[in-house]
């Protein structure tokens, strides 16, 4: 995709990787970008870079604005490859001795993914860089979501660059979120649900922060997706995605099967819940990414879990995605368990016992079922479904 100006002088110069569906185990819907920034006054600065394999197509965006030869310096707000795999390369092109600018735990990570004889100089909160009519001033954002983290924030354009925060999975030509629309929320959700929900505590202080500080924003330039031209708008769910409170009546029943009978109790619990007016979402583990599950955990009540038992534990999809759900951290949630089993039946104790750690509330009991679920069987899912409902609405 060819540079965009976004305001005078200012310019998208990254590039759109429309193929990639597997970003480090998250399921991209249609690719993502990878947004780097340049912005051309007396002096001239490239914030971020690309995935190492863009690297020459990075370069030729910024050919067709400047000689690449001309740009003062780099700053690195977040130290992941997808931002500073074409870092060497490109510090190669504009000169080695170049300054790059990063947090303290940029220093410190960059060297380590890359030579630490690159001109590192450290900033912090609130330090400044004139690039002539234009400053840029830095905020620290660690943790949010590595060490290294910061964002740069145009004073005169009020442009901050977020980095990985307010990002989107998503690869288009469009570049700003109002020219895609209502569905570009659906890829933040997506991607805040999968990337940054553990550090919802964090984001809340990052939210009342900016707001103390009155920083106020035209444009906010994730290095992922479309920019937001309507920040309010994207600050606002990342609020209310951290609190995770006020959730809708929704359930979704995460689940696993061999022979189709935890599959048979799934739908069984799902008619349950639905009957009792609680929008339900059956998935199945093998048939949904696990990123697209923790997209729909994000703004529910409540997680219903179901696994047959499989050599006296839960099946594996069960276990794969209660590890990533509990680095998530999920807050506020009901949640509960069944199964079908043969003889030992572990499978509910154990997602329960998870469930707990996780500081789930467990309002109903967990339902075993022997083998196959006959009449009586389902209609014990049901009644375990309308159970839930109750504890949902309630
Ligand atoms: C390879 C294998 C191992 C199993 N191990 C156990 C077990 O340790 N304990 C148990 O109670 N049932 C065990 N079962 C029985 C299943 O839990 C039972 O068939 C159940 O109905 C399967 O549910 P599903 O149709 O949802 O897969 C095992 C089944 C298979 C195929």
């Amino acid at each position: 995709m060819k540079p965009v100006e976004i305001a005078k002088g200012v310019y998208d110069v990254g590039v759109i990787d429309w193929n990639i569906r597997d970003f480090h185990g998250y399921s991209t819907h249609l690719g993502t970008s990878y947004n780097a920034f340049l912005i051309v006054d007396e002096k001239i600065a490239l914030i971020d870079t690309v995935k190492k394999g863009f690297a020459e197509q990075l370069l030729r965006n910024i050919s067709t604005i400047i000689d690449p030869g001309k740009i003062d310096m780099v700053i690195s707000n977040h130290t992941e490859m997808d931002h500073s795999g074409s870092l060497p390369y490109i510090m190669d092109k504009i000169g080695i001795q170049k300054p790059l600018y990063c947090s303290k735990m940029g220093e410190k990570n960059l060297s380590r993914h890359f030579s630490s004889d690159l001109n590192y100089q450290v900033l912090k909160e609130g330090d400044e860089i004139s690039l002539g009519s234009k400053t840029l001033t830095f905020i620290e954002t660690r943790m949010l979501h590595w060490p290294d983290s910061m964002f740069t924030y145009l004073k005169e354009d009020k442009i901050l660059f977020s980095s990985d925060a307010f990002g989107q999975h998503y690869a288009g030509h469009e570049e700003f979120d109002d020219v895609v629309g209502n569905k570009i929320m659906f890829h933040a959700q997506k991607y805040y649900a999968n990337i940054l929900l553990l550090y919802a505590p964090l984001i809340l202080k990052l939210v009342e922060k900016i707001t103390k500080a009155g920083l106020e924003f035209n444009i906010i330039c994730p290095d992922h997706g479309v920019l937001w031209r309507n920040p309010g708008r994207i600050i606002e769910a990342y609020a209310k995605w951290s609190k995770q409170e006020d959730c809708a009546d929704k359930a979704v029943i995460v689940y696993d099967t061999m022979w189709d009978s935890t599959h048979q109790m799934a739908l069984a619990v799902a008619d349950g819940l639905h009957e009792n007016g609680i929008d339900v979402r059956p998935m199945k583990l093998r048939d949904w990414d696990r990123s697209d599950i923790m997209t729909e955990v994000l703004d529910a009540k409540a997680v219903i879990i179901g696994s047959p038992t499989l050599n006296n534990g839960i099946f594996p999809t069960i276990a794969d995605f209660i590890t990533y759900m509990k680095g998530l951290k999920p807050k506020n949630k009901i949640g509960a368990a069944f199964g079908s089993f043969g003889w030992s039946g572990e499978s509910v104790k154990i997602i329960e016992q998870n469930l707990g750690e996780m500081n789930f509330d467990l309002p109903v009991s967990g339902l075993k079922i022997p083998f196959v679920p006959d009449n009586n069987g389902l209609e014990k899912c049901r009644e375990f479904g309308s159970q839930l409902a109750k504890a949902i609405k309630g």
